[in-house]
């Protein structure tokens, strides 16, 4: 068992597979072993997380969550705990795993209420796992109430009861842990898991990840890219910023500032709106007039605050920049336009790179769909973005995902909501801009440049507000690389 750090690219199992996986690892096991090995795993980091508490509630559900939690409470018992055990099952209609948990617990005498203790200082979520089928209601919906509002510590054991392991929808329980059980779910990670979930541990009890596909995996902490000392300008490559129509340049110069903090050898940005000499603060940045810029020769980053303008300057940004990032208002310029589809649709024959970064709203545009439909699932709305431009997806939110034909997806375990705030989706798209410039694969860039750009909210120090302009100065290709990203998910 461990605590879920970004230190590798941890595979990430939806219902299916981690149904596949506990099949054949139960399989290969006396019967009721994998539950015992569960309940011993969950009684285990309860007591590690609260040595002195005494009455640990466990509130368990009709099915083979419910029997982890009964395991479970048979240790705490064994280990001098009071085990205050809640059970909403009907014994003749108990899966066999749970059957046999259920004849222990009460071989070893342990009551069975069916309704909340009193008064508890620990409680364990095993209402549902991954048989959640439908919205908690009724004495389920109030234990998990009970739970969220107890002002205690709350495990939930697999997942949090009611949240999809596919999509993060759903939820009842808020746990400030989750243990998750042979196998991480994508829903701990996205849409709604990441408020739902706390702290994630993960054990495998014993299964073999490997034998099954993951439908996603958690983006590593990259590693350190260090710069040769006998290095140029000309090596990082150049980024040119193409947006900013009137009234919104600031967008664009967010986007600049980002790309230059990054690493980015020289950045250009091509203002849509009024001609600005300078930029206050800024003097690295060289301003052009869009038109003469040569695209082919650098990553470009179009869209930033770029109004109504950017459609006329898209056709030959998609026709000419060989690695292009997206945002924002070109984003919003190709789902209002089908005829731009074709040249976005070329470019990957011609052997270029394209990312898209939208958000929520903008993803539902490009998909032609609402946004509750795009975060009803969150993975596979980036796949479908992804297959249909023939690019790279970035879909930004809680837990972002990263999808590219053919390519298991990235879920984004850093940042915090300090990154909903105006300018943040400018800056990013300038970070990505200055990894293509860099050279690096569009794929490999999109889910390294979301990681870092979280990782810089979260280590942004207590008592400061995040802005986007400070967020661009705070990047560094290897401050960022290098400093303390905050640990766990
Ligand atoms: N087998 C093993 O060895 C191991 C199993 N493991 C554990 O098993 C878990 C999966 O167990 P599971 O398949 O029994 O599903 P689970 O989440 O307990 O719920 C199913 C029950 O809930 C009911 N139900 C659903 N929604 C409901 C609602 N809203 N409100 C009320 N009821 C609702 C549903 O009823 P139905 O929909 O059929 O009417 C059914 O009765 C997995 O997450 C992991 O914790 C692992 O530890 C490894 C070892
Ligand atoms: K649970």
């Amino acid at each position: 068992m461990r605590r879920i750090t970004p230190d590798r690219p941890w595979p990430l199992h939806g219902n299916a597979g981690s149904r596949a996986l506990e099949a054949r690892t139960a399989a290969a096991l006396p019967p009721n072993a994998l539950m015992q090995r569960a309940g011993l795993s969950v009684a285990r980091l309860a007591l590690a997380l609260a040595p002195h508490a005494q009455r640990f509630w466990l509130a368990c559900g009709p099915g083979n969550n419910g029997g982890d939690g009964l395991e479970a409470a048979l240790h705490l018992a064994r280990w001098g705990k009071q085990p205050l055990v809640s059970w909403l099952g009907d014994a003749g209609r108990l899966p066999p795993d749970a059957q046999a948990a259920l004849q222990r617990v009460r071989a070893a005498g342990i009551a069975l209420a069916d309704a909340p203790p009193g008064a508890h200082d620990f409680a364990i979520d095993a209402l549902l796992g991954l048989g959640s089928a439908r919205p908690l209601e009724g004495r389920m919906a109030e234990w998990a109430e009970r739970m969220n509002s107890g002002g205690t510590p709350v495990l939930a054991v697999d997942l949090p009861s009611g949240l999809s392991a596919d999509t993060g929808r759903g939820g009842g329980v808020r746990a400030t842990h989750t243990l998750s059980l042979l196998t991480l779910k994508p829903g701990l990670f996205t849409g709604g898991g990441r408020d739902a979930a706390g702290e994630i541990w993960f054990d495998d009890l014993g299964a073999d990840l490997a034998a099954e596909p993951p439908a996603a995996r958690l983006i590593p902490q990259p590693g350190v890219m260090a710069r040769p000392h006998d290095s140029h300008k000309g090596r990082f490559g150049d980024v040119a910023v193409v947006g900013g129509a009137p009234g919104m340049g600031g967008a664009a110069l967010l986007a600049a500032s980002a790309a230059l903090h990054a690493g980015a050898g020289r950045v250009f940005c091509a203002l849509l709106g009024e001609p600005m000499p300078l930029v206050p603060g800024q003097p690295e940045l060289m301003l052009r007039d869009w038109a003469s810029l040569d695209l082919a020769a650098m990553a470009v980053a179009c869209g930033c605050g770029g109004g109504d303008a950017v459609r006329a300057v898209l056709p030959r940004v998609l026709s000419t920049a060989r690695a292009l990032v997206l945002d924002a208002d070109a984003l919003n310029a190709v789902a209002a336009d089908a005829a731009l589809h074709p040249l976005l649709a070329a470019r990957p024959a011609r052997g270029w790179s394209t990312v898209l970064t939208p958000h929520p709203l903008e993803a539902a545009r490009l998909l032609g769909a609402a946004t509750q439909a795009v975060q009803a699932d969150r993975l596979a709305s980036a796949q479908a973005l992804a297959d249909r431009f023939r690019c790279v997806a970035v879909l930004k939110g809680s837990g972002t995902v990263v999808a590219a034909p053919g390519q298991v997806p990235w879920i984004n375990p850093t940042g915090t909501a300090a990154l909903a705030t105006g300018g943040t989706g400018d800056v990013l798209a300038g970070l990505l801009a200055a990894r293509l410039a860099a050279g690096q694969d569009a794929f490999e860039a999109a889910g390294q440049g979301v990681f870092l750009h979280g990782a810089a909210a979260d280590r942004w120090p207590v008592g400061h507000s995040l802005t986007a302009g400070a967020l661009a100065k705070a990047l560094s290709p290897r401050a960022s690389d290098q400093a303390g990203i905050r640990q766990g998910c």
